[in-house]
């Protein structure tokens, strides 16, 4: 084998639907005022082992450096744009990112995103800003047919604090309530004497559907527990501005687990309706920036670009015009190229070597007394 499983090389329209990604990308944030950030593919491991961030060690693609120390390749965006803004202004700021992330993972160890963070405004415009935008891009890339999905950490971590969890117990939990298994959710939570808790999270597996339905019902539910009916009142104004403004279903889970430790307050993720693929997420994570001492409040998500550029059909190509030209003629046919701005101008030595079904016109350099001249009638060009 040439490369290391995981790795793998992508040609033609795999690329150019995920660079149509990337510039579709660029043009929204840019109109919407982001900056762009860069941060390196190479970073120390204990930036994302770190208790605040909590990515297994296993999971990251790492080496020692010469001084023993652990590196990786950035498994994750929003850690290192984090350490990258540690003593950074403390004014509000939108930034904007591409490229890849590596973990060693089922799925391949690299993959492409693309993302934002907002940075220090008001929660519920920055929440906002996040949704509004993630449909503001999909809407540019023509995919209408997904699902926007809201949740809070803030529920879970509601029940959870009234068990006395180990770690790993926990992190089984979680897992039990991502794959919505009741019966394990059970038995997992009831192991200290609180049934009535175990109980709660077994109804919140169920607690997903319409935002409007669900939301309405958990209001009452919860009337009388202030903690959850705020977390109710927060999804409600969110959920209320994203169906204002768009005809994209808004759904809410209750139960809905973290995809990511540093997640605190709203969690959110975007999944295709035609096969679930989950082609973007993000969420509220102010406790993030605490690891580098700073006190910052933010939110922002992270879009998939291979889940997203395989959805593409990229309308409007540019007309093909084929050139035939010789050794000779090369420097004349390059500026031909001039005269077709906005085509794809290829050039042959041969016709045998094009399928002339794929051209809107082919065009053939003629030379004669020392010039060059262009016709478009190949009978000429075999007669000369
Ligand atoms: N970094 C997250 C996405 C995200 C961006 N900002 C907040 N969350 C991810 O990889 O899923």
């Amino acid at each position: 084998m040439l490369l290391p499983i995981g790795s793998q090389d992508d040609f033609g329209k795999t690329v150019a639907n995920r660079n149509y990604v990337f510039e579709a990308f660029r043009k929204v944030t840019t109109f919407r005022g982001y900056e762009e950030i860069s941060t390196p593919v190479v970073e120390y491991a204990s930036i994302f082992t770190n208790q605040h961030v909590g990515m297994p060690l296993q999971s990251l693609m790492k080496w020692f450096n010469n001084e023993g120390e652990i590196e990786v390749l950035r498994p994750d965006w929003t850690t290192a744009i984090a350490r990258a803004l540690t003593n950074h202004s403390k004014s509000h700021e939108k930034w904007a990112y591409q490229g890849s992330i590596f973990r060693n993972n089922k799925l391949g160890v690299e993959s492409r995103q693309v993302g934002i963070e907002v940075i220090n405004f008001p929660n519920f415009h920055g929440e906002s800003e996040c949704l509004l935008m993630a449909r503001n891009f999909l809407e540019e890339l023509a995919i209408n047919h997904y699902v926007i999905e809201l949740g809070h950490t803030g529920i879970f971590e509601y029940f959870i604090n009234q068990l006395n969890l180990s770690n790993e117990e926990l992190k089984a939990l979680q897992i039990a309530m991502h794959d919505k298994r009741k019966d394990r959710v059970h038995q997992l939570a009831e192991q200290n004497g609180k049934e009535h808790i175990a109980s709660e999270l077994v109804v919140l597996i169920d607690a997903f559907g319409p935002s409007e339905e669900v939301l309405n019902e958990y209001e009452i539910r919860w009337r009388n527990y202030p903690i959850l009916l705020k977390i109710v009142h927060h999804l409600k104004k969110l959920a209320k501005l994203l169906n204002e403004s768009s005809k994209v279903p808004v759904i809410v889970d209750l139960g809905m687990v973290k995809k990511l430790p540093y997640y605190s307050g709203i969690i959110f993720r975007g999944f295709l309706e035609k096969n679930g693929s989950t082609c973007f997420s993000g969420g509220r994570y102010d406790r993030l920036y605490a690891q580098f001492g700073e006190d910052k409040n933010a939110v922002g998500l992270g879009f998939d670009v291979d889940v997203l550029a395989e959805q593409l059909s990229i309308f409007n190509k540019p007309k093909k015009i084929c050139v035939i030209a010789s050794d000779d003629s090369l420097s004349y046919a390059e500026e031909i190229r001039k005269d077709y701005h906005n085509y794809i101008v290829e050039v042959f030595y041969d016709e045998e070597m094009i399928n002339k079904d794929d051209f809107q016109k082919v065009i053939y350099i003629l030379q004669k007394d020392g010039k060059y001249k262009v016709v478009e009638n190949e009978d000429m060009y075999r007669f000369n």
